[in-house]
């Protein structure tokens, strides 16, 4: 039977879009001009396309422009930082969104460091590692930042706290830890390397698993009364949490879907309405 409490990111990105629009209405009245976020898409891989959609759709429900990009698979790094160096110049578009994956033959870094730091919406270039690992004012990357949202709405201090981040992706478990760090937990983090990932998430008062592998963690690994959040994406909305298990002995928990998901777009909007807001001089 589950004990854990569920931890809705579905309803607080609810509340922060809601929110997100008032902002971008307040803005276009002011201004005369609705934010606006290009997204930028390589290669065709279904779940990309599905996340780039959504994107666009809660867009524009939230009143926020997009213009939309679609690369060829093809497309190499010289051609794809041209399209961002483009972007990066246009007055126009206030917020960059590069989907990722982009392909194994493009050089992902050379990509996000195209991206001026001024429209970083989604924290991926190193402007923005390294204002997040300061914890001073700069875009987050969206993931990591919808997680911490996550744990303060539900009350949740990492400091003086043992976490475990499962997964040391760019744009997921490195800046998830850094972000947890600069609350002043204690952040261990396991990879492919980790000896015994077991005996590391045992110790976990806070659990981040980021490592895209169905029902990696699993309940009896789970310290009793941890909070487990579950940033994996697998194919068929499955996490990286084996969620029945680790409910039993969790104290909080997020589920897949509806927890950090949803948070993910949200805060891409948030961020987009900020870095409008500051480009327009407001
Ligand atoms: N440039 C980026 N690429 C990727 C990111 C990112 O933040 N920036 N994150 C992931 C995928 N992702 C956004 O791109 C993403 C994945 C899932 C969801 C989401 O809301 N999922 C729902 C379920 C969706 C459904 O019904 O099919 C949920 O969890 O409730 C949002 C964003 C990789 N790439």
């Amino acid at each position: 039977m589950s004990q854990a409490r569920l931890m809705d990111g579905s309803a607080l990105a609810r509340r922060i879009v809601e929110d997100t629009a008032k902002k971008a209405a307040d803005l276009k009245e002011r201004t005369g001009t609705a934010p606006c976020l290009a997204t930028v898409l390589v290669g065709a891989d279904p779940a990309s396309v599905t996340y780039v959609r959504m994107k666009q759709n809660r867009s524009r429900k939230a009143g926020i422009e997009s213009r939309h990009v679609e690369l060829p698979a093809t497309t190499t790094t010289a051609e794809l930082v041209a399209t961002l160096d483009a972007l990066s110049a246009d007055p126009t578009v206030h917020g960059i969104l590069l989907q990722h994956p982009m392909g194994e033959h493009i050089d992902e870094r050379a990509a996000f460091e195209a991206i001026a730091a001024e429209k970083d919406v989604d924290g991926v270039t190193f402007a923005s590692f390294a204002t997040m690992s300061f914890g001073l004012p700069g875009f987050v990357s969206c993931t990591p930042g919808g997680i911490i949202r996550l744990l303060d709405e539900y009350d949740v201090d990492p400091s003086g706290k043992r976490a475990v981040v499962v997964g040391r992706s760019a744009i997921l478990g490195k800046p998830a830890g850094m972000l947890l760090l600069a609350r002043d937990a204690t952040v261990t983090y396991c990879h492919s390397r980790t000896q015994d990932l077991s005996a590391a998430v045992r110790e976990a008062d806070i659990v981040v698993a980021a490592v895209g592998r169905p029902r990696l963690i699993r309940g009896e690994d789970i310290k009793p009364g941890a909070v487990v959040i579950d940033a994996g994406y697998n194919a068929g909305n499955v996490g990286d949490v084996d969620f029945e298990s680790a409910a039993e002995r969790a104290s909080l928990i997020t589920p897949v879907p509806g927890g950090v998901g949803p948070m993910t777009i949200a805060t891409l909007l948030e961020q987009t309405v900020t870095a409008a807001a500051r480009q327009l001089g407001v």
